[in-house]
């Protein structure tokens, strides 16, 4: 996969950001920092334009044992936001009640790495994590449920710390409140809070 990160560019842009601050970017201890940015940028945003259906392609065989639910919970999640480009991370939840066929269960987690690392906000993410599962597994249904801390919500404007955003995106089956009720209780066992 070939990154559309352009490095020269980043640091450019954080040398003229240094300057804006005050600060001189030629002063022996910022002097490598642009370029350290725009390595930290290449590995946030490594997803641009990069298509995450590509990890759905291999089906796993199982026979026809499918099963009932597949879960993977507690994904690392992180993202940075599209308002303040201040990153946001937690936790993603994945599952789906498989159709004829399932995949490897490293394919979730590629899937909501390649669409996290995006300029994003949380509800739009969810919603491309189920949307890329509906369309590449043909599921009965699928749900994701993301919790994040936002830098932009801890770190300046309201400053809460603790705040957590919980969001929910669902395809199929569990668009019912029944059916994701019974996931919700699933990712409420063995651990602390909600959902
Ligand atoms: N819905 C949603 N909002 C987000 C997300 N990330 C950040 N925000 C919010 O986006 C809003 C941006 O609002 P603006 O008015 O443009 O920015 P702002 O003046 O810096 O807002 P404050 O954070 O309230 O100071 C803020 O309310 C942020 O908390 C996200 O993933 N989803
Ligand atoms: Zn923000």
């Amino acid at each position: 996969m070939t990154s559309s990160v352009d490095r020269e560019r980043i640091a450019a842009a954080v040398r003229e950001l240094l300057g804006a601050i005050g600060a001189d970017p030629d002063s022996p201890e910022l002097a490598s920092t642009p370029f350290r940015v725009a390595d930290a940028y290449t590995e946030f945003f490594a997803g641009v334009g990069q298509d995450p259906a590509v990890f759905l392609t291999d089906a796993v065989p199982v026979g026809e044992h499918t099963g009932e639910l597949v879960l993977l919970r507690d994904i690392a999640l992180r993202s940075i936001c599209e308002h303040h480009l201040l990153p946001f991370r937690g936790r993603a939840h994945v599952a789906y009640r498989p159709g004829a066929r399932v995949v490897g269960l490293s394919a979730l987690p590629r899937v909501v790495e390649t669409l996290a690392a995006r300029p994003q906000v949380q509800e739009r993410l969810g919603e491309q994590i189920a949307q890329t599962l509906h369309d590449g597994l043909a599921p009965e249904g699928v749900i994701v449920v993301l919790e994040a801390s936002h830098g932009c919500v801890a770190d300046r404007g309201v400053r809460q710390t603790d705040a957590v955003t919980v969001t929910v995106a669902s395809r199929g089956a569990f668009t019912d409140p029944t059916e994701q009720a019974a996931v919700f209780a699933l990712l409420g066992s063995g651990r602390d809070g909600t959902p």
